[in-house]
This record gives C-alpha cells, sequence and structure tokens, in this order.
C-alpha cells in the first residue's frame, strides 16, 4: 500500500441471483488517498451502487478484496462490526434514508460523535457540526421533518463526519435535492471531507459537479472500470470510447472552474448561499 492510501479495493465481484447469476460488479480494482475526492461515473445499471456498497460492507462481494488502512475490512457475514466501526461511512441519496423522523437531530449527530469516541478516535460537539453545514445550532432539538431536503442532506453529512471516518462513500447525495443547493452541498462535502483528512468515493450522474469536486474519476462500464485518471485529464483527453461519449453528452461552459473550498467556521452559511451565485457569474 502505497503512502496516504485510505482505501484499496482489489478485483471487486459483485453478483445478483442464480443460474445465470447477474454479475454487476465485474473485477474492480482502485485506491483512494487522505483528503482525495474520486468520483466514480458511468450510465444506470452499470454497477456504481453495488461497488460503493461491497466496498462499505453493505453488500455482499463474491470476490476481491477492500483494505481500510492496511486493514482488511471483511465481506458481509464475516464481520461483526459495523461499517462506523471499520471508520467507513456511507451517504446516501435520500437524506430521509439517514435520518430517523422520531429522533431529535442532536441525538443523530451524537450517535455519528459516539462511533468516534467507541473506535478510540476524539469526540466532538454535535452542535459544531450543524454550524460546520451551515445551520444554527439552536436547530439540535429540532426532528427532520422541520428540514428542507438540502438541509437534511447536510444534517447526514455532519452525522456521518462525526463519526471521524477515514473513508466517506457517498452514493447519489446530490440527485434528490434541488438544482439550486446540488452544487453548494457536493461543494461542502468536499471540503469538509478533505478538511477532515478523510477519503471520499463520490458518485454522481451530474458530471459538471463532479469535474468541479473530484480530484480522480472512475468511468465505470458495464460492471468494469474502463478509464481512470486525474479528472482534468479525462476530460481533456478522455482515451476510452464510453469515456468520450459519456462527456460529450454534457454542455460545460468553457474556463469554468473548480469550485472554491468552503471558508472555515464562521463565514459557512453565507458561503453556502453564495455558491451557486457565484458559479453563475463564472459561467457568464
Ligand atoms: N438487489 C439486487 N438484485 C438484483 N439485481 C440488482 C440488485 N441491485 C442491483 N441490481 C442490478 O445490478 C446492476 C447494477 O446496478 P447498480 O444499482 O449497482 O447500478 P448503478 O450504476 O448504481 O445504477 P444507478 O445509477 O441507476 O443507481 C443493474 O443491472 C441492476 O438492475
Amino acid at each position: 500500500m502505497s503512502a496516504g492510501t485510505v482505501l484499496e479495493a482489489e478485483g471487486i465481484v459483485v453478483e445478483y441471483g442464480r443460474r445465470p447469476a447477474l454479475r454487476a460488479v465485474d473485477g474492480v480494482g482502485f485506491r483512494v488517498a487522505a483528503g482525495e475526492v474520486v468520483a466514480l461515473v458511468g450510465e444506470s445499471g452499470c454497477g456504481k451502487s453495488s461497488l460503493a456498497r461491497a466496498v462499505v460492507g453493505i453488500e455482499k462481494r463474491r470476490a476481491g478484496d477492500v483494505r481500510l488502512n492496511g486493514a482488511d475490512v471483511p465481506p458481509l457475514g464475516l464481520r461483526r462490526r459495523s461499517p462506523a466501526m471499520t471508520g467507513m461511512q456511507m451517504v446516501f441519496q435520500d437524506p430521509n434514508s439517514s435520518l430517523n423522523p422520531r429522533r431529535r437531530i442532536g441525538e443523530q449527530l451524537g450517535d455519528g460523535v459516539r462511533a468516534a469516541l467507541a473506535r478510540g478516535d476524539e469526540g466532538s460537539d454535535p452542535a459544531d457540526w450543524l454550524r460546520r453545514v451551515g445551520l444554527d445550532p439552536a436547530m439540535l432539538t429540532r426532528f427532520p421533518h422541520e428540514f428542507s431536503g438540502g438541509q437534511k442532506q447536510r444534517i447526514a453529512i455532519a452525522r456521518a463526519l462525526a463519526a471521524r471516518p477515514r473513508m466517506l462513500v457517498a452514493d447519489e447525495p446530490i440527485s434528490a435535492l434541488d438544482a439550486s443547493t446540488q452544487t453548494s452541498v457536493a461543494a461542502l462535502m468536499r471540503s469538509l471531507s478533505v478538511e477532515a483528512g478523510a477519503g471520499m468515493l463520490f458518485i454522481s450522474h451530474d458530471l459538471s459537479v463532479v469535474r468541479r469536486i473530484a480530484d480522480r474519476v472512475l468511468v465505470m462500464y458495464r460492471g468494469r472500470v474502463v478509464e481512470s485518471g486525474d479528472t482534468e485529464t479525462v476530460w481533456q483527453n478522455p482515451l476510452h470510447p464510453y469515456t468520450r461519449a459519456l462527456l460529450a453528452a454534457i454542455p460545460l461552459p468553457d474556463g469554468l472552474g473548480r469550485l472554491p473550498l468552503a471558508p472555515a467556521e464562521a463565514d459557512r452559511a453565507t458561503w453556502l448561499d453564495d455558491v451557486p451565485a457565484a458559479l453563475e457569474r463564472t459561467a457568464a
């Protein structure tokens, strides 16, 4: 394992059903370094979610190895510990699936903090996490239904990061959000995970957001990674015909740069509101 690598996946195979089995992931390997954002892109049904779930350990692997900071992450069935206990966290498309509707969000952020403490990691203050995602700490006593979709996803992200994961796996975390908040939530995820030194696997079909937040990109097609590389290199010089077709389908104005990283603490709430506007200005 090279220095700085947090996650190493090798030869991952996921199959569904029997005779004949559907091979959704067909021998995929990749690495993610600390503080790196790696995007996984590809058309619907190519196996992105199956790969993500197998890496975290909530989907069975037919074959393959996953190592987190050099330690084996055993496949489902052999595992006695939850993903949080291994230092991995997942953020899903629908924030309602990560949050319990009957518990106050302060308690749910506390779950993340306790997972970190149970692993012998440093604890943190739930109120502080709300502040970091641009919400008022006074909202800790509220229930999930009192928030908008974008706010709920920010809370789900805060909860995941409060567990101090070494690796964050986000499966379409912005696609259920209003278009106006998608970009700022994606940028916030990048900024917080980089700040925490965690690696992030970011699955999205929004390629313009991927281009702006990912350091590297993996292009998946029919269960295999057909191309991978630095995001700009892949965009400027896509080698695989499938990558060319995928990129040709998205209009992206020339000169649209990478997203600014969120500033620390105090300014973050304003920044969250400003990001979409700033992007429009850059695009104009
Ligand atoms: N639980 C399951 N049982 C049977 N087949 C499944 C199951 N989950 C996924 N599949 C199939 O495996 C293949 C890969 O699905 P997967 O959800 O991993 O793709 P994806 O790239 O994440 O798609 P999307 O972008 O639509 O979420 C598809 O053919 C899908 O129908």
